[in-house]
């Protein structure tokens, strides 16, 4: 599991690693840390060109000491220094010694750069970047130098990946102790580019952690995989509510994802049972109401419902696990949702979340974090919220599940058809709600990434690819 914590969390832990160990060895730490991931960037430090953005605060003071460990090894370092008065007074004095030098003003320094090295601002940082500030961050986005950003991105939010207004756009984030929850949520995580952790010693409290990302190994822990004992009902039956005529292909995706999710059967109620049994046979399939269809152990509901309701209701009332997703979530009886005592998923992208929180999108795009902490704190249910990093957020806080393996392709139609067909299923499968929906998320991203090597993917190219993540995960863990 991958965790990140709050700059609070990280401030205290910093605190108490410092009273034990002499001064400024912290800070050694982390320079020598990122001076090594430079190193293998520029591949021959000797007779490179190094160009470091100096801000007031110890992330500028990173920048310095890396600065001069590269200067000793032959680079040649120039430090733009936004405040001289206030830069790091024992870093510089080292950078200087070190053979290092500070660029006079309108200096060039950017021509011939191979690295920028962003120490403009790091966990003390508070809005987008200042003004003094900006015009750096765009000429190091403009050189083509690679651009690594010491702790975080100068500009983005540690605690929430907000960005507002400016903020540096970096190939590779070099941080410190412990990931940064604007290091794996969006906006903040598309600026941070490919992420490196310096272990500097901190042990953030267990239990604290604002973030969780799963990884393969915590997949395979989780996937429910049958034994000699299991047949088809001890596996679990998800039920499907989808499609209309008007539809039918939400229910065919749907379905698709549910075949693939580890239960042992699946049951389709709805109006594109022809459709869904053509493509699927092994599917059981009723037109009735659900509270007649036969016995689940979790239900889906919602997409391409279109505007009939009639369905829903029986399923909000159900004591098993529900996922609701699509018109599903603009249809169902709010009160009734949160009144409903088994465990309730509801996976909404970004405007389907704007629309049930009665906010506008752009807040939701923006604070995804605390969007998603908020519905979920609203409905009593865990939400899953869509988007280029997917959240899975449970209705008791807690860490929010952030998924690593989401891919642009994904957003495209359908595909959310499958996923919810595919967390439902796992739900049938046993699985809690939280890993339910985390774990479909990660199957979802991963099987997307299989098909997809860069080119469009389609919705049921997604579900046909979910054996395969499912034998990844297994064998890489
Ligand atoms: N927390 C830790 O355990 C460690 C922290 N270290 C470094 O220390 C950093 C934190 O240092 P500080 O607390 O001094 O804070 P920062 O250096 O992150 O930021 C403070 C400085 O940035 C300026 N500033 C604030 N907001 C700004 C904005 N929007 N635009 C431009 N400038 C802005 C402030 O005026 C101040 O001078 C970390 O990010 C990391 O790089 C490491 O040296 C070692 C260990
Ligand atoms: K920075």
């Amino acid at each position: 599991m991958r965790t990140a914590y709050s700059v609070d969390t990280v401030r205290t832990a910093e605190r108490a690693l410092m009273a034990r160990l002499p001064e400024g060895a912290l800070m050694q730490r982390a320079a020598a840390g990122l001076a090594v991931v430079c190193a293998e960037l520029l591949g021959r430090v000797y007779g490179s060109r190094v160009v470091l953005l100096v801000g007031s605060g110890d992330n500028g003071g990173d920048a310095l000491y890396a600065g001069a460990r590269l200067a000793r090894r032959g680079a040649g370092v120039v430090a733009v220094l936004l405040d001289a008065e206030r830069a790091h007074r024992a870093g510089l004095a080292a950078f200087r010694a070190a053979g290092g030098r500070v660029a006079g003003s309108g200096e060039a320094v950017f021509d011939g750069a191979d690295l920028v090295v962003d120490g403009i601002v790091g966990i003390g940082g508070r809005g987008g970047l200042r003004e003094r500030a900006v015009p750096l961050a765009r000429a190091a986005a403009q050189s083509p130098a690679v651009v690594v950003s010491v702790d975080l991105p100068s500009g983005i939010d540690a605690d929430t990946g907000q960005v507002t207004g400016e903020a540096v756009r970096a190939d590779v984030t070099v941080t410190f102790g412990a990931y940064k929850p604007g290091l794996l949520v969006d906006p903040g995580r598309e600026y941070a580019g490919a992420v490196r952790f310096v272990d500097i010693g901190l042990e953030p409290a267990d239990g604290e952690a604002e973030l969780e990302a799963l990884q393969h190994h915590d997949v395979a822990r989780l996937l429910p995989v049958p034994t000699e004992e299991s047949d088809k009902y001890r596996r679990g039956v998800v039920g499907v509510v989808a499609g209309s005529a008007r539809y039918p292909g939400a229910a065919v995706l749907a379905v698709a994802g549910a075949l693939h999710g580890g239960a042992g059967a699946v049951r389709y109620v709805g109006p594109a049972a022809g459709a869904v049994v053509s493509r699927f046979p092994e599917t059981l399939v009723s037109e009735g109401s659900p509270g007649k269809a036969g016995r689940v152990q979790a239900w889906v509901a919602g997409p391409g419902l279109g505007d009939d309701a009639s369905r829903l209701a029986d399923v909000v009332a159900a004591d098993v696990p529900v996922l609701i997703d699509a018109d599903g979530l603009r249809l169902a009886d709010a009160r009734a949702v949160r009144g409903r005592a088994a465990p309730t998923l509801l996976t909404p992208h970004a405007g389907e979340a704007a629309a049930l929180l009665g906010t506008p999108r752009e807040y939701v795009e923006a604070e995804r974090l605390a969007a998603v902490r908020e519905l979920a704190a609203r409905y009593h249910a865990t939400v899953l919220l869509k988007g280029s990093t997917t959240l899975v957020a449970g209705p008791d806080g807690g860490a929010v599940r952030v998924n690593p393996t989401g891919t642009p392709w994904l957003a495209t139609a359908g595909s959310g058809d499958v996923l919810s067909g595919l967390a439902g299923s796992l739900l049938a499968a046993g699985l809690g709600v939280l890993d339910a929906g985390s774990v479909a998320a990660y199957l979802h991203g991963l099987a997307a990434r299989r098909v997809s090597g860069g080119a469009p993917v389609a919705a049921q190219d997604v579900a046909g690819a979910l054996p395969g993540a499912w034998a990844d995960v297994r064998r890489e863990a």
